[in-house]
């Protein structure tokens, strides 16, 4: 079929979930095709809370690669897109669209070109890894699009080469990215450890402290760090190879006290590896800290964790609870200290999963301002608040791998002239 005779658009839109690592990737051993220094292990989170949407569409009628995030027209020239898109087309496939009659051959796709539409229902580069949700969005719908035939594993390779950290959101639950030993870095890609199933009483609120740009980029940031940092060479080598070990039995046998340990200390030792970098780096802030030290002290005394909490390169919290009563434990705790400003409603202070307010026998800001003081504050000891230091909550959980959406309603692209809706 002579393609550039016609005027069709074909498309797919797929959704991908973002991640956060519980054993960071900091470092990076090739610049270029974005090769860590270290294995990393990660939790992907609910889509339907946190993730990425793009919709890929190809035509004759297009006369040049375009992309449009969140509304806005970006260049697709960067390195890193480039690495995505040469990849992914190198691996096209012959392609039959029989309802709508459209014939791709595996050699036409070199000449066709692309319209590319993505949104991220949440805050991009604040530090939230929409990095990781958007490249494995881009990469995960440009296969499907071009009847790419190789597993997630593979296509876990080519998210890296957008953004490390995206090559983990290729899968749901649980998933370690292995650095890998091959110069062409082919082994180094994610496997999935577990599925969001194996664990599904984890709950996982995110305190977004600020959701401004923030100062050092992630890749700036690590760049810096492998540069100057001699802390950096010990973690690689001696401390994350045993805590990759132990993380993989703590998340088999669902241990949550070892789990919540090494995932604590593992990002205070990656935010120490951001201090003795020359410049130092700062992601985490004022608000950060006093959460880290709630966090401490609850579970202090408990005496077993109920909640692991672990930081990016931002100020915004993530925390992992046991399980539900745990979750409204610190959902109490957390507005008790950090209740909204006093004209903001409830409801868009707590996103995601509102139920655990319910739990939590919070309907309203009047509760809120009722809450007592958590029983681990010494008494005598006046509670301080900082209201205002948190701009919203997001509560959500484990969540699953990258989907096709089907319904055409939720292309974000014109089917008539693939141009943005
Ligand atoms: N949906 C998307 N599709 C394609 N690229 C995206 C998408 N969302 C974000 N990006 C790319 O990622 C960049 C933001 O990455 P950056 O690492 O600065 O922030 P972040 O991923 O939100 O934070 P972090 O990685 O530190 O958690 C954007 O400028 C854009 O280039
Ligand atoms: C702190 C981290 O979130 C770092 C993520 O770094 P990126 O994947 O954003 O960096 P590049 O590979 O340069 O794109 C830790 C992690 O996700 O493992």
């Amino acid at each position: 079929m002579a393609v550039e005779a016609e005027k069709w658009v074909h498309m797919v839109t797929a959704q991908t979930p973002t991640n956060i690592a519980v054993i960071k990737y900091w470092g990076k051993r090739d610049e270029t095709l974005i090769l860590p220094v270290n294995d990393s292990i990660s939790v992907t989170l609910d889509p339907d809370h946190l993730c990425t949407t793009t919709t890929v569409a190809v035509s004759p009628s297009f006369d040049r690669d375009r992309m449009w995030l969140n509304g806005k027209e970006i260049s697709l020239s960067g390195g890193r897109f480039q690495s995505c898109l040469r990849e992914v087309r190198s691996r096209a496939s012959d392609v039959e669209d029989e309802e709508n009659g459209i014939k791709i051959a595996k050699k036409d796709w070199e000449k066709l070109h692309l319209h590319i539409a993505s949104y991220n229902n949440f805050p991009t580069a604040a530090g939230l890894a929409s990095s990781a949700a958007g490249l494995a969005c881009l990469v995960f719908s440009l296969a499907k699009l071009m009847n790419v035939k190789e597993d997630q594993s593979k296509l876990s390779a080519i998210a890296r080469q957008g953004s490390g950290s995206a090559c983990r959101s290729l899968y749901g639950g649980f998933v370690k990215w292995i650095m890998g030993k091959d110069e062409d870095g082919r082994d180094s890609l994610a496997v999935q450890l577990a599925d969001e199933k194996h664990w599904d009483d984890l709950v996982i609120i995110i305190a977004v402290v600020s959701s401004r740009q923030k100062e050092t980029s992630s890749t700036s940031g690590m760049r810096e760090t492998v540069e100057t940092s001699l802390l950096l060479k010990h973690r690689a080598k001696e401390i994350v190879p045993k805590r990759i070990l132990k993380m993989e039995e703590a998340i088999k046998n669902r241990d949550f006290t070892s789990f919540a340990q090494l995932t604590c200390a593992d990002s205070n030792q990656f935010h120490a590896v951001c201090l003795d970098t020359t410049p130092p780096i700062f992601y985490m802030n004022d608000t950060s800290h006093r959460i880290i030290s709630i966090v401490e002290k609850w579970n202090r005394s408990e005496g077993t964790p109920q909640v692991a909490y672990t930081f990016d390169a931002g100020p915004n919290a993530v925390m992992i609870a046991h399980d539900r009563k745990a979750a409204t434990l610190l959902l109490q705790r957390l507005l008790f200290y950090f209740p909204p400003n006093s004209d903001t409603d409830l409801n868009n202070y707590i996103l995601g999963d509102k139920s655990i307010l319910q739990d939590a026998g919070l309907e309203g800001i009047k509760d809120v301002e009722g809450l007592p003081p958590p029983p681990e504050i010494k008494d005598g000891i006046p509670s301080q608040k900082y209201k205002g230091d948190v701009s919203y909550f997001i509560c959500t959980r484990p969540g699953r791998g990258p989907v096709v959406l089907s319904n055409k309603k939720q292309a974000l692209l014109n089917p008539e002239n693939g141009l943005p809706k």
